[in-house]
């Protein structure tokens, strides 16, 4: 079932984060984690997968949901810490879908 609040979710807390760059760490998590650098983003975003992993395996659907939510938030804020807009990864999601991940991979040779 596609659901059509998610870009407009994604793209709002894209701007969000974009609109926090330079803004006062004190007062915004999001402000005080790309002060940090591209580098310290990356491996929040890779804590919080692994914890999304953890909540999969155990198989807690509400927690899993929720732990998913940072994974997507802390995505977003890496990507934003290195210039790529998050239309550039939907662009190249657009370009993927009808491509079989069996065909890709075996184009790949
Ligand atoms: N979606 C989120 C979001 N998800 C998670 N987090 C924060 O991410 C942090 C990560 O929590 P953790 O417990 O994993 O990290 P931690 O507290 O450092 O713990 P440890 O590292 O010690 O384990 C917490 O402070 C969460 O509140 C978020 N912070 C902000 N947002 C969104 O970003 C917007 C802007 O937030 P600010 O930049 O804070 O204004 C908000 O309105 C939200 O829409």
């Amino acid at each position: 079932m596609t659901n059509p609040s998610v870009p407009h979710t994604l793209d709002r807390l894209a701007a969000t984060i974009a609109a926090r760059k330079g803004a006062d760490p004190e007062s915004s998590w999001t402000a005080k984690l790309l002060a940090k650098g591209p580098e310290k983003c990356a491996e929040k975003f890779g804590e919080e997968a692994i914890e999304a992993i953890i909540e999969a395996v155990k198989g807690d659907r509400a927690k899993l949901a929720s732990e998913a939510a940072d994974v997507l938030y802390h995505l977003l804020v890496m990507l934003a810490a290195r210039d790529v807009p998050l239309a550039d990864v939907l662009a190249e999601l657009d370009r993927r879908d009808g491509t079989s991940g069996i065909v890709e991979k075996a184009a790949r040779g």
